[in-house]
């Protein structure tokens, strides 16, 4: 089932959320919105899910539309929102037979498509929700928002706050579900992630920087990357900044992604300015850009 979104707009009183969206995602696509907090993630799941009317523009979910056809629409899509997704009170058990029932299904009906990630919470079943880890409550809430087979996913930030292991596996999760057909939207402010996806939407400020594969949104990246590492970090960014050929300056991990104005980089003189500002144990060579890279580049 595909999903298109043509020109959606949606303020909150004077908060604009989203303007002027458009994309499409394909039948049995793994699609990634990427952004930051408050890029408008939500309400966009939140227009695609029904839940939310838009001001302006039209979306439709395998050709329905997401205000005249709500109801055909609810009936084939899951939905695993952000947060307080679960009855926090009610037993793991009780939460994905309470989701079963509301869509006049049962858990047993359906169990070949939860299988793999509900065994794992399984020997937990009569635990209340509220008491789970975050991986855990994140395997109910996939599993409650596949209960009743849907033919398209939408899962907004699903790995926040859930531990690296878990959100590998998670993501094996969605790999698998997406061979067995069905179509996923999945949103998330981890750049790693956004490299699994096969397109993704890059999005800030409610407006879409960029739509492609990740791999061609890294390859379109016009500039050359520098890792430069020196004992003090703190000190490395604020003289980077200071350089007068800078053009960007980002910390990554244990070393700071620079780039240049110029075309004729030497990095012999800047090891001789950093030098210069007291740093040492100093290292500069050339990286590969990133996704990161990439959405800080469009979002100057
Ligand atoms: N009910 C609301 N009333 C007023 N402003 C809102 C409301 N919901 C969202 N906003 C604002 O709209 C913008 C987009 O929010 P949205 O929740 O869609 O973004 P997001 O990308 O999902 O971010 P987050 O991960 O923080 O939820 C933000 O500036 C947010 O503060």
């Amino acid at each position: 089932m595909s999903i298109s979104l043509s020109n959606i707009s949606k303020s909150y009183k004077k908060v604009k959320a989203v303007q002027d969206i458009s994309f499409d995602v394909n039948p049995g696509e793994l699609f990634g919105l990427i952004g930051p907090d408050g890029a408008g993630k939500t309400t966009i799941f939140r227009i695609l899910t029904t839940l939310l009317i838009a001001d302006e523009g039209r979306a439709t979910i395998a050709g329905f539309d997401v205000v005249k056809d709500y109801k055909a629409i609810r009936n084939s899509v899951g939905y695993m929102p952000g947060r307080f997704s679960l009855y926090q009170d009610l037993t793991v058990e009780e939460n994905l037979t309470f989701f079963a029932t509301i869509f006049g299904t049962t858990i047993e009906e359906n169990y070949d498509l939860i299988e793999d990630i509900y065994v794992q919470i399984e020997p937990f079943k009569n635990r209340r929700a509220g008491k789970l880890s975050g991986g855990m409550k994140q395997k109910l809430a996939l599993s409650c928002a596949l209960i009743h087979k849907p033919k398209v996913l939408f899962l907004d930030e699903p790995t926040t706050g859930v531990d690296p292991v878990s959100r590998k596996e998670f993501w094996e999760m969605l790999k698998r579900l997406q061979k067995k057909g069905i179509t996923i939207l999945v949103s998330t402010p981890y750049m790693d992630e956004a490299a699994l996806c096969d397109r993704i939407a890059l999005i800030q400020g409610g407006e879409i920087l960029e739509i492609d594969t990740p791999d061609a949104i890294v390859s379109e990246f016009p500039k050359t990357i520098y890792n430069v590492g020196a004992d003090n970090m703190y000190k490395l960014i604020q003289s980077l900044q200071q350089y007068e050929h800078v053009y960007s300056v980002f910390p990554f991990g244990e070393f700071v992604h620079y780039t240049d104005k110029r075309d004729s980089f030497e990095m012999a003189d800047l090891q001789s300015y950093l030098e210069k500002e007291g740093l040492a144990d100093i290292s500069i060579e050339t990286a590969k850009p990133n996704i990161e890279d990439a959405f800080m580049e469009l979002a100057r």
